[in-house]
């Protein structure tokens, strides 16, 4: 399978400090790869250099072999990636449904002026958005409160937003941070079937995430990252078995080469 994202020796430093340490992956096409790690290892500074909204100290970072270090992190979703957010990004005083065609944004070509050039032409536009943001909200479940505030939705189903509102843009690759915290059992293993949908319909995903059942259950590589370095690559077994990640999670010291 061909490389979608390639990422090379990246590293962050804040002020002083190392905190993603030349880190090298990939993603490929149709693929998800899972980026684990105790607190602390780097895995939203990773997601935030490859989304755009942080640039990288070194490295580089490649989209369908483009390389992403002139291009704006506003231009990202026109290129097919998008992404959630740990914390939420919720407009609370708009309905779901708007919440929704914020994602499609960046997509249309009609600008203000346009608009006022051509009406008909950003009328069109914009029932095409609103037609795919509630095809979105039906896949996510959330169709029947699509004129609802999103400020009086509970957190479970403000998360089955952000989502909608990611994949309404059709991506190529998905950058997902930590999209299972704070849901129920029943609402992780939702959300783990739709990332399973999400991958069979073409879509690649890069998953940030500390929940260890929905990530042996759906990712097909993992990447794990200790104090900003890559300490193992694999799939959930050969991780699951690997050493030096058990040691990583226990914090303890190696045991590897002793005695
Ligand atoms: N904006 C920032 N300024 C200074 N230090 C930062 C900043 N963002 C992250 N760091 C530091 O970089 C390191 C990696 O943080 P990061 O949030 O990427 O880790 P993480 O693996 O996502 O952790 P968690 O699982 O707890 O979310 C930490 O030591 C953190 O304190």
């Amino acid at each position: 399978m061909t490389a979608l994202l390639e990422v090379q020796a990246l590293s962050r430093d804040f002020g002083g400090v190392r905190a993603v340490n030349r880190v090298d992956f990939q993603v490929k096409q149709g693929e998800i790869l899972a980026l684990i790690g105790p607190n602390g290892a780097g895995k939203s500074t990773v997601l935030n250099m490859v989304s755009g909204v942080i640039p990288p100290s070194e490295g580089e970072i490649r989209y369908n072999n483009q390389g992403l270090a002139q291009v704006p992190g506003y231009e990202y979703a026109g290129l097919g990636i998008t992404r959630t957010f740990q914390n939420l990004q919720t407009f609370d005083d708009m309905t779901v449904l708007e919440n929704v065609m914020v994602g499609m944004h960046t997509k249309t070509k009609s600008s203000l002026f346009s608009c006022g050039m051509n009406l008909g032409r950003a009328r069109k536009e914009e029932q095409k958005i609103r037609e795919q943001a509630q095809m979105w909200l039906e896949h996510v479940g959330l169709a029947s409160l699509a004129f609802a505030q999103a400020g009086s939705l509970p957190y479970g189903k403000l998360r089955l937003m952000e989502i909608a509102r990611a994949m309404v843009a059709e991506p190529t690759l998905l950058l997902l941070d930590e999209p299972a915290a704070g849901l129920n059992h029943t609402e992780t293993a939702e959300m783990s079937k739709m990332f399973q949908d999400i991958r069979a319909n073409g879509t690649a995903i890069l998953l940030v995430e500390h929940d260890m059942d929905m990530i042996m259950a759906i990712a097909d590589r993992i990447v794990v990252l200790d104090q900003g370095t890559k300490i193992a690559e694999g799939t959930p077994r050969e991780i699951q078995e690997n050493p030096k990640v058990i040691a990583a999670y226990l914090g303890t010291e190696e045991e590897e080469g002793r005695g």
